[in-house]
Order: C-alpha cells, then structure tokens, then sequence
C-alpha cells in the first residue's frame, strides 16, 4: 500500500513499532488497523536515496488492503493496457469493514 505520514505519525511509528500515517481525505492520524484489527508491525524501515520516501516492510496481520486483498496493488496491467485483478481476496471487506469499506 501506499499511505501519507507527516511528522506525528512518522515519530508514533518509531515509538510504537506498528504502522502510522495520516490520512489527508480524513484529516487525521491513522494508526493502520484500528478498525479492521489488520495491524503493520514494523521489521524494518528503509528511506530512498534522497530521503522522502519511507519503506516499510513489515508483519502484516490480515490483508493490508481495505478491499481485502494482501496488497493495494491486487491489479495488473497487461501489454494493451487493460487492467484485471491479478491476486485472490482473503477477507470480505463488509466482514471487517461493515459498510464503511471506502
Ligand atoms: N483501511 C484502509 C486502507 N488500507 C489501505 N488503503 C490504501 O491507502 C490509501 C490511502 O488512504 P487514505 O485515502 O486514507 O489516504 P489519503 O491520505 O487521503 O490519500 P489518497 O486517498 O489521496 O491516496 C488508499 O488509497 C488505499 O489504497 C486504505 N485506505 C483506506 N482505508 C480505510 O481506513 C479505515 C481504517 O481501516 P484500518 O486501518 O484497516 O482499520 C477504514 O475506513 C478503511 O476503509
């Protein structure tokens, strides 16, 4: 997945080990799992050659996708450039989500 953090967010995640970002169409932190129980916990933190860029690699428990899917990137694009779901959902969204899945 691909997320936003600003500085509180950067300092909780250090601090406490697990995945935080801020959301900027909610205007808030978002400690991700809160909801879905999907929690990040952190097993190590790279930054690209000119540092503003943040990878995380991670245990991911569940799906880290809110549709489900292990990975936000679950579409591919072939050679004509359709798009088609490439990976199997593990978890019904409305299972975990309700109906607050977007
Ligand atoms: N859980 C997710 C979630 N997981 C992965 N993503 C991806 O993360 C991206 C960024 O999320 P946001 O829209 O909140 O962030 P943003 O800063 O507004 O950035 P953009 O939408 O502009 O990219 C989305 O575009 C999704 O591809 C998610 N986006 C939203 N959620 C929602 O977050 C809430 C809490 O979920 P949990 O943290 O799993 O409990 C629920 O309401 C979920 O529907």
């Amino acid at each position: 997945m691909m997320a936003w953090m600003n500085e509180e967010a950067w300092k909780e995640t250090l601090q406490s080990g697990y995945a935080v970002y801020y959301s900027r169409s909610r205007s808030q932190l978002w400690r991700k799992g809160e909801t879905s129980g999907h929690r990040q916990q952190i097993e190590e933190i790279r930054v690209d050659c000119d540092a503003d860029t943040i990878l995380l690699k991670v245990h991911q428990k569940g799906a880290a996708c809110h549709e489900g899917f292990e990975s936000c990137f679950f579409r591919k694009v072939n050679a004509e450039g359709t798009v088609a779901i490439a990976d199997e959902r593990l978890v019904d969204p409305a299972q975990v989500y309700g109906k607050k899945s977007s």
